[in-house]
């Protein structure tokens, strides 16, 4: 310090004075000098900062708009005629509905989409092909649709710009709400998508919809996992379902009541279906006849859940063909949304249905079929359900469904089992009699 203040201040007596405050005015004005500078690189950099988070923002919003896989003339024109119906004019059955299906690639979904271009309805698929299981189905399935007619948007329900988009383009009458994040027990590892999709997605979906004019009438999945805990069987939509025992549940329980409050405040017509364990050909591989298939042909072991004092597990279980005449039936009654531009203008129809097979199977009957089409005997592992959300078991009161659908099911776990091992089989390439079955 010292030898800078007398490098700075020179000691010569007399100078000093004039010498000192000519060199304090020097460094002053140096100080001066180099604060300003200080201030204005501060500025320059502040500045700097702050460009540059816009110019990112800027290029975060236009990568999202740019690398959208939607858009364009080509695309709008691709949707109009998807979503075209083509029945005869002056056909018996009406002129057709336009259906925006969610969750065209899934299991239910392509089923669904194709029912309803078969019969001559304009459909438009969105899916967003995610890996809870092997997207490559999924892209099988959009290879099907595409066969028929049918065009699949790749997009999120969560993307209120898509759907703002869509309802622009094509004046939807029905909305036909399968995209979800289905399974139980995977409730446990990714709570989060449960609520992505099943809560915020579905949120997103009824705004874009409340929004639309015309308002489309709502058919959506629910589940019979919303009567949880509940023991009065066979579950009656008039039952209780404030039992939850997974968070799945939780969230489509969550559904039935946010559905409830956009039919209350404006007017859509809502119908929610609680699907009683679906299966079937092009079914989903995250679920028991799946996963049980495919390691029975490979050799591998299954677990087979056991309840509380030795008591076997049971589902209704529904064949996939039974489910496409209950959403059908469902597109085909529901009553008109009545708002527009947001806004109510009368009541509209909010409706529940059970659409199950009203003949429960236990999981270890499940097996013994599966062993009987697959000609290959399971290595069971039979162990108590651990506490991942299942319920002991589900059975289908489905007598409001059949009275008000026309709702029949007439497939048995036998028969529609048959039909899956079939398909299983030549989807996945097994030959009967080679070695490699
Ligand atoms: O109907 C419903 O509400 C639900 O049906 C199925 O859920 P779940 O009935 O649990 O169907 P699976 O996962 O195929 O299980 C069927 C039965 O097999 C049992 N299981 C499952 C997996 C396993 O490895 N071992 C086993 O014994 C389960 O405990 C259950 O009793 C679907 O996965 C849900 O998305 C749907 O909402």
């Amino acid at each position: 310090m010292r030898v800078l203040e007398d490098d700075l201040f020179p000691s010569t007596p007399g100078k000093v004075k004039i010498e000192r405050a000519g060199a304090m005015n020097r460094q002053l004005h140096r100080c001066f000098a180099s604060t300003s500078t200080m201030f204005l690189w501060a500025l320059f950099l502040v500045a700097m900062t702050a460009s540059y988070l816009s110019f990112q923002s800027f290029v975060d919003t236009s990568s999202k708009y740019f690398a959208a896989s939607w858009g364009g003339l080509y695309w709008e024109r691709q949707i109009r005629a998807s979503a075209a119906p083509r029945r005869p004019p002056g056909s018996a059955t009406g002129a057709g509905m336009s259906v925006l299906v969610t969750g065209a690639a899934g299991f239910v979904g392509t089923h669904c989409s194709l029912a309803l271009r078969k019969r001559g309805d304009g459909v438009v698929g969105i899916d967003n092909f995610n890996s809870y299981y092997d997207p490559s189905l999924k892209k099988a399935r959009r290879s099907l649709l595409a066969s028929h007619g049918v065009f699949v948007v790749e997009g999120d329900i969560n993307d209120g710009r898509l759907l703002a988009k869509l309802f622009d383009v094509v004046p939807f009458t029905h909305v036909l709400h399968l995209a979800a994040q289905a399974g139980v027990r995977y409730a446990m590892e990714n709570p989060a998508s449960y609520v992505h999709s099943n809560i915020a997605g579905l949120v997103t979906l009824l705004e874009a919809c409340k929004d639309a004019d015309p308002q489309p009438a709502i058919v959506w999945a629910s589940s019979s996992s919303v009567y949880g805990l509940n023991d009065k069987v066979p579950f009656s939509e008039r039952d209780r379902t404030d039992q939850p025992a997974s968070l799945y549940a939780a969230t489509k329980k969550a559904g039935e009541e946010i559905t409830h409050t956009y039919n209350h405040i404006y007017g859509l017509s809502i119908t929610g279906l609680r699907f009683f364990t679906v299966y079937g050909p092009w079914g989903r591989p995250d679920m028991a006849y799946f996963s049980f298939t495919r390691n029975i042909l490979q050799g591998k072991p299954i677990t087979v859940y056991r309840g509380k004092n030795h008591v076997d597990l049971a589902r209704d279980f529904t064949y996939i063909d039974d489910i496409v005449k209950g959403c059908l039936g469902s597109l085909d009654t529901a009553g008109k949304s009545t708002g527009t531009g947001g806004k109510k203008r009368g009541p509209a129809p909010y409706r529940i249905f059970n659409l199950g097979n009203t003949s429960p199977v236990t999981v270890p009957n499940l097996v013994s079929i599966l062993e009987k089409h697959l000609r290959v005997k399971a290595k069971k592992n039979v162990i108590e359900m651990p506490g991942n959300g299942d319920v002991p078991f589900t059975h289908a009161n489905i007598s409001l469904a059949r009275q008000q659908l026309g709702y029949k099911p007439t497939t048995n776990l036998d028969v529609g089992l048959k039909k899956f091992v079939k398909w299983y089989l030549s989807y996945y390439g097994y030959t009967r009699g080679s070695k490699n079955l």
